[in-house]
């Protein structure tokens, strides 16, 4: 479990706000790797272990682990098992039902007890409304990361239409910032969307933003915390392929690291223009 609090420590310490997203595909690690008994997780542990002073968070893509049906399940819940306990654990699976199915979602990447995982936060679809979300909240000490603004193309079909009371993103951060607050409630926005982030920052003003699409989907870092920084940092920026997939060679590990040290050094300077920490 990771709070605000812890977070911001860490954010502090490590002069970084970097998340590390293990969107981890069996046919883009290294040919070597195929001969360990489970190769995700074996390129799952090189990844931790050469960036974890770097990054603040750790975010596996579900998606890259339930397609592999149950042994994907497993390489799921050891890399969980295998996430340093400093660093905030995502588990990136956009879920949202009506509320006796959202609890079954929380108990299976909250709990634990349920079956081997308990992630500090979950990513979850807000379209269903507020009781498709509380049964997440009922987690003491877990967060919720609601999509708001995402990096896509087709954000604006949906998250952009207008409606009497706004922008429909706008509502979704209206509405869930009624549920929690800042230390329970973050928001997805993609680093795609540049100065969409200072409206962001209107309706959201204290709440933590995770931010995919630095890297492989060309956002740009200057942009998003020109926009989007807080007094309290108030940013996750993701990168998933750009660090993992670095290089497909034996040397991926210290590819990745490099990778991660670009981003962490650009984010230090961030940090330090900002006032956040000290040069
Ligand atoms: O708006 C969104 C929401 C989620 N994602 C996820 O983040 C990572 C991005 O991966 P990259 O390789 O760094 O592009 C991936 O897991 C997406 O599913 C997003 O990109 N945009």
């Amino acid at each position: 479990m990771l709070s605000r609090k812890q977070l911001i420590e860490q954010i502090k310490q490590k002069k970084s706000f970097l998340c590390i997203g293990l969107d981890t595909d069996l046919n883009k690690i290294p040919a070597f790797l195929h001969t360990y008994p489970d190769p995700v997780l074996e390129f799952n542990r090189r990844i931790i272990d050469a960036t974890h002073d770097l990054c603040v968070a750790y975010k596996p893509n579900a998606a890259f682990y339930e397609s592999r049906g149950l042994q994907g399940w497993q390489s799921l819940i050891d890399t969980y098992q295998y996430l340093p306990k400093e660093c905030l654990s995502i588990i990136d699976a956009k879920r949202g039902d009506i509320g006796n199915t959202s609890d079954q979602y929380a108990r299976a990447f909250f709990d634990e007890t349920a079956g081997g995982m308990g992630f500090d936060a979950l990513t979850v679809a807000p379209y269903m409304g507020h009781d498709s979300l509380t049964p997440y909240l009922a987690y003491e000490g877990k967060w919720i990361i609601i999509l708001a603004l995402t990096s896509n193309d087709g954000s604006r079909d949906f998250q952009c239409l207008k409606t009497d009371n706004g922008l429909l993103y706008e509502n979704v951060i209206q509405k869930a910032n009624s549920l929690a607050g800042a230390d329970r409630i973050m928001y997805v926005v993609g680093a795609t969307q540049g100065q969409e982030f200072a409206n962001i920052r209107k309706h959201a003003p204290d709440n933590f933003l995770l931010v995919p699409g630095v890297g492989a989907q060309g956002g740009s870092l200057a942009e998003v915390c020109r926009y989007g920084l807080t007094a309290d940092c108030g940013l996750l920026v993701n990168a998933s392929r750009s660090i993992a997939y670095a290089s497909n060679g034996e040397d991926f590990a210290e590819a990745a690291r490099a990778e991660a040290l670009s981003l962490q050094q650009q984010m230090q300077v961030e940090l330090e223009k900002a006032g956040i920490v000290r040069e």
